[in-house]
């Protein structure tokens, strides 16, 4: 018996050492044929350069043109040079012949009489699959970019609905050794053959063995196993809005990057530079920024924190979940509005205006100036747009009051000396001087500074916010600093105050560019193609596309200022309401739908955890039943054998020695760091969070504290969730909040308990019970 299993592993492994072989002979072409193609890029960037020389402006924009594309074009080739190549898919012949742009069948379904009676088929067609497309001399493809319609049954295909494809296959190497290969079935019951000989089946499918390697502190792309209703999802025509639902673990963040990256293929012209990716802490978008150049896109997307939108303020400050419902809500928008026409009074503002004109003192009084003020208030106009208004109104009132319209009864002449009465005045300092200060431009944070004053605050949020609210958003502002939620309060007071427009500053012309032409080209040859697209970036306040991930969590102040960003913009929304932190979820479903308008929507649901092993998506499900009763959780797509651990700080429930939460916890991180090769999460509440830091000091930096609302979106190998009794009661939102926490682990989960937690006899704490 043994004999035997050993002989069948031998054959199992000369296999697949064969099939390996295979890959790497076609790793190999790839190569020398990458090699060919990076020679005629550089062939055409030393020609483009030498035609340069001529001199003329004509010349050199053609030369601009060309080296500009053969340095994308070298770029690219540089990016994708290793770990490119990842997938392969053999296929039965397709119904209409018709081959797409890269030399490829795009037919989904097999053609008549491609499966014999017998059940037996010859393969057709094997496509390679990578991060860009590369075809031989003679335009036959030897890889096809991952995006292209051919490769999408790469994606598409399920034993269920095969279309085409009999065995799917994902390759790993590593430079350009092929390193091995997974192969998944698609019709298990098709004997097929492949020029002659029966095609062989290696391995146990690529999904599995990516769920099951270790996370580090950055996102992997998961390019090559993108399974098929995340590919609905990623391939969506950009029209109008997709909006996307899932539980934790769906990968509704991969998919998200993963349909930054493909709109691009689609549409570059459109989208290049004008992709913006809202995520919802810094801490993911360093966990995430890293799949996009994977997938060979540098530069060409933003990804922003929602607390970095605003060019020149930076959310550093958290606020607590009452302030936080005070100022994300849409009550806000009415005392913001009040406050920044409050904030013209602010500064001593001055009482009375006193100049000379045309020899005579002029002068308007307290009654009188708060007339025009309100006159001038009137309307909805951003309010540094209004200071010309309010300087005609102050000319009108001191006309009147000089005479000067009696003098003459010639309309020309009356119209004459009003000019120049005009001109005495508004040339004199007194007038300039009261203007600067009785209506100065207003800045967004010195409206929200201004709103730091209790008493202040207290008459601009007059029947909108109730007096614990004024109370607690004075103080909170009184900070140095900013919050998340202050950075969407600042956006829409920029909104609201309008910017006056600026003489347009030119760049200063260098004689020599004037007549070159170079001028307009400087900027690409100074530029790298990733420092361009950056600026680009940073220089646009309106995108193409729009993609909010973590949408459950965006508050209506929120969806107004990423609304701002996307007025004529397609979007894309990724969310889970299970895991909202807000406490009104209908309240910001409604500002959701404003920001969005009436654009139709196309809904996608995404059914399967890839993070969680069953065991944890089994506890994870008990608090949401208490959190959104009747939800469903995602089924997860795999198992470990290893129950959550629950452990508790009081003596006699644990094998732990010691009382303390801070050793206990210190401890159980410890444990884990030995048990998994990756990283550990160690999640508290967000009061504790840097306590917990302290706590885990010494441990190495695989191992990291969060408070529960930074841990949103993040994965480790193991976590350790510390009191869920505290988290859950931090907040109305404090079930969701816990549910968020207990999904982080892909492979063990120890839960630390407090006595506030009830823990059982076992351990379990009492929200974690059956
Ligand atoms: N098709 C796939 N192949 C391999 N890994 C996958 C696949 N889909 C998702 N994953 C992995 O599953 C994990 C969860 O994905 P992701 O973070 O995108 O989920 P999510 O829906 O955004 O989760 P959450 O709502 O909890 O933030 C990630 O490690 C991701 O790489």
């Amino acid at each position: 018996m043994a004999v035997q299993a050993q002989q069948e592993t031998a054959l199992e492994d000369s296999l697949r050492d064969r099939e390996i072989g295979v890959e790497q002979e076609h790793l190999d072409r790839v190569y020398q044929r990458l090699e060919e193609k990076i020679h005629e890029a550089e062939f055409l960037m030393n020609d483009a350069a030498k035609r340069g020389q001529v001199g003329t402006p004509g010349a050199l924009a053609e030369r601009d043109a060309q080296v500009f594309r053969a340095g994308v074009h070298l770029n690219r080739l540089n990016n994708e040079f290793e770990d490119f190549l990842f997938g392969r898919i053999d296929l039965l012949r397709g119904k209409d012949g018709k081959k797409g742009p890269d030399g490829a069948y795009t037919a989904v379904e097999p053609a008549e009489g491609a499966v014999r009676d017998d059940n037996t088929a010859d393969i057709a067609e094997t496509l390679h699959i990578g991060r860009i497309g590369v075809l031989d001399q003679d335009y036959a493809p030897l890889v096809i970019d991952w995006r292209a319609p051919a490769a999408a049954p790469f994606y598409r295909s399920t034993p269920v609905d095969p279309g085409r494809v009999v065995r799917r296959r994902v390759i790993r190497s590593k430079g350009r050794r092929v390193l091995s290969v997974e192969d998944d079935l698609m019709r298990p019951e098709l004997k097929a053959f492949l020029g002659g000989h029966e095609l062989p089946v290696i391995g146990d499918g690529a999904l599995m063995a990516a769920l099951g390697q270790a996370r580090s502190h950055t996102m992997r792309d998961i390019v090559a196993s993108i399974q098929a209703e995340q590919d609905l999802v990623i391939r969506a025509p950009a029209a109008s809005v997709t909006y996307v639902e899932g539980g934790p673990g769906t990968g509704k963040t991969a998919v998200a990057l993963h349909r930054a990256a493909y709109l691009l293929y689609q549409d570059r012209r459109r989208y290049a530079g004008g992709i913006l990716i809202v995520s919802p802490t810094p801490l993911l978008v360093s966990y995430t920024e890293g799949v996009l150049p994977s997938l060979g896109e540098e530069g060409q997307v933003a990804i922003r924190a929602i607390g970095s939108l605003v060019d020149g303020a930076e959310a550093t400050l958290y606020d607590s979940p009452s302030t936080a419902r005070a100022k994300g809500s849409h009550r806000m928008l009415k005392v913001l509005r009040k406050a920044a026409r409050g904030a013209l009074e602010l500064n001593d503002s001055p009482t009375r205006l006193r100049v000379v004109a045309f020899g005579r003192r002029l002068e308007l009084e307290a009654g009188e100036l708060e007339r025009i003020r309100h006159n001038v208030l009137g309307g909805t106009a951003p309010v540094n747009l209004l200071r010309p208004r309010a300087r005609k109104l102050l000319l009108d009132a001191l006309w009147a009051q000089s005479g000067g319209a009696t003098r003459h009864s010639d309309p020309e002449l009356a119209a004459e000396l009003r000019s120049s009465f005009d001109e005495d005045v508004t040339s004199e300092d007194s007038f300039i001087a009261f203007l600067d200060a009785w209506w100065p431009e207003l800045t967004p944070k010195a409206v929200l500074a201004a709103m730091a004053d209790d008493r202040r605050l207290g008459r601009f949020a007059r029947r909108i916010l109730n007096p614990g609210e004024v109370r607690r958003v004075a103080r909170s502002l009184k900070r140095d600093g900013h919050s998340v939620h202050d950075i969407a309060m600042l956006d829409e007071l920029q909104a609201i105050l309008g910017s006056p427009a600026r003489p347009k500053r030119r760049r200063e012309l260098d004689p020599l560019d004037q007549l070159t032409g170079l001028e307009e080209l400087m900027p690409v040859r100074e530029e790298s193609q990733r420092e361009r697209a950056e600026r680009l970036a940073a220089e646009r306040t309106e995108y193409a596309h729009v993609i909010v991930d973590e949408a459950q969590d965006v508050t209506p102040m929120q969806w107004r200022m990423i609304g701002r960003r996307g007025r004529h913009a397609t979007w894309t929304i990724v969310g889970d309401p299970a895991q909202s932190s807000w406490s009104d979820v209908d309240e910001a479903a409604q500002a959701r739908d404003e920001a969005l308008g009436t654009r139709p929507r196309r809904r996608f649901q995404l059914t399967v955890n890839y993070r969680n092993p069953a065991e944890i998506a089994e506890l994870a499900s008990k608090v949401l039943a208490l959190a959104m009763p009747g939800s469903t959780s995602p089924s997860a797509v795999r198992s470990t054998g290893v129950e959550p651990r629950f452990v508790t700080t009081n003596k006699g429930h644990s094998t732990v020695v010691g009382d303390s939460l801070a050793h206990t916890v210190r401890e159980e991180a410890a444990r884990l760091l030995d048990r998994v090769d990756g990283t550990v999460g160690v999640v508290v509440a967000m009061q504790r969070r840097e306590e917990a830091v302290k706590w885990l000091a010494g441990l190495g930096d695989r191992v990291v504290a969060l408070g529960s609302l930074e841990a949103k979106g993040l994965e480790y190998d193991a976590t350790v969730v510390v009191s869920p009794a505290e988290i859950a009661d931090e907040s109305p939102a404090g079930l969701r909040v816990l549910y968020v926490a207990l999904t982080r682990a892909t492979q063990q989960l120890t839960v630390v308990s407090g006595e506030r937690d009830e823990p059982d006899a076992t351990g379990v704490p009492d929200l974690l019970r059956d």
